[in-house]
């Protein structure tokens, strides 16, 4: 069974105890456990409909378990003070699919949303001095700030709400399927992005993903979801040692062997380089993949421990 007792919020800061959710006789969580590390990009995988947006929402608050147990940053959710949530959501930033930008407001506007919403105090100028500076900081031209959503492409898009979700100097970063629908040149030069932030800025990143290549290039570890909890937990190489229908099926079907295939390809770096002419601006570089193996990182959950 998986031993949870010594988390402390300082090597992980999300930890997640005997989660259970449920909507009406419906059961989409039961006894889940997952322990995120401090300054991993963790991937989060599984079929479709197997709770990995509801669990990113339960660990944000959005949703109300059933039974369980969430700590993030040291704080139990649901036992906090009014005030100890409001400094909790402060330092999380969160990537939605899809975006989930203010139509109404240019792509400036909406990064200075969670400003106002959090730092009342900051003058107008200086709000407005940190939106440019985060919209560059996600690889778009400060340009891009006056700019309207549907002004935007859908890469431009993601960067837009990357630059919201980084607006309050997060220290958690929650990403939702943050490459689908992209191509497959915006979608490395977004992965890029995300690893460069990660080193950078020191996140620790929960990625919900289905995009195999995603893995591979920037994942240090990936957690997998299947009968209603979280089945294994490790590298990719830990995972594929397993012995696990879906995984050997995810991982080792045509696509997860083209995946591991173009990791590495030299062919990568050419197409990389078409991203930064594609989005303008971006900070895009070609990045190693995530170091694999450690004996002590795998972390396997037995169906019923
Ligand atoms: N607000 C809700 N009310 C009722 N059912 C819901 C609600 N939100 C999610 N569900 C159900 O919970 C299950 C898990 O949904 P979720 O969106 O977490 O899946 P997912 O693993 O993220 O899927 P996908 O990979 O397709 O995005 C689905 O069966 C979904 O229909």
């Amino acid at each position: 069974m998986t031993d949870l007792s010594p988390a402390t919020s300082d090597d992980f800061p999300i930890v997640v105890k005997g989660l259970r959710n449920t909507f009406g006789d419906h059961v989409i969580h039961e006894d889940l456990q997952l322990k995120v590390r401090r300054g991993e990009i963790l991937g989060v995988v599984g079929g479709s409909g197997t709770g990995k947006s509801v669990l990113m929402r339960a660990i944000i608050g959005l949703q109300q378990p059933t039974a369980g147990e969430i700590t993030v940053l040291g704080h139990k959710m649901g036992d906090s003070t009014e005030e100890d949530s409001i400094d909790l959501r402060s330092r999380w930033g969160v990537l939605f699919q899809g975006g989930a930008l203010f139509s109404t407001l240019t792509v400036g506007e909406n990064v200075e949303v969670p400003l106002k919403q959090f730092f009342p105090e900051i003058t107008d100028e200086l709000r407005s001095e940190i939106a440019r500076f985060k919209v560059r900081l996600s690889g778009l031209p400060e340009e891009a700030a006056f700019k309207y959503p549907n002004e935007l492409s859908g890469g431009m898009k993601k960067r837009a709400g990357l630059a919201r979700a980084l607006s309050l100097d997060p220290e958690l970063l929650f990403l939702d399927e943050p490459t689908a629908g992209l191509d497959p040149i915006g979608a490395a030069a977004f992965d890029s992005l995300t690893r460069e932030l990660k080193e950078t800025l020191g996140l620790t990143v929960f990625l919900i993903t289905h995009d195999l290549d995603t893995l591979y290039a920037i994942c240090d570890r990936v957690a997998v979801l299947a009968d209603k909890q979280v089945i294994a937990v490790g590298t990719i190489p830990e995972l594929l040692a397993l012995d696990h229908p879906w995984i050997q099926e995810y991982f080792n079907g045509p696509r997860g062997r083209a995946a591991l295939a173009g990791k590495g390809d030299p062919a990568v770096a050419p197409e990389q380089d078409a991203a930064k002419a594609v989005e303008p601006s971006s900070t895009s570089r070609e990045v190693e993949p995530a170091v694999m193996g450690g004996a002590d990182s795998i972390d396997i959950r037995k169906p019923g421990a």
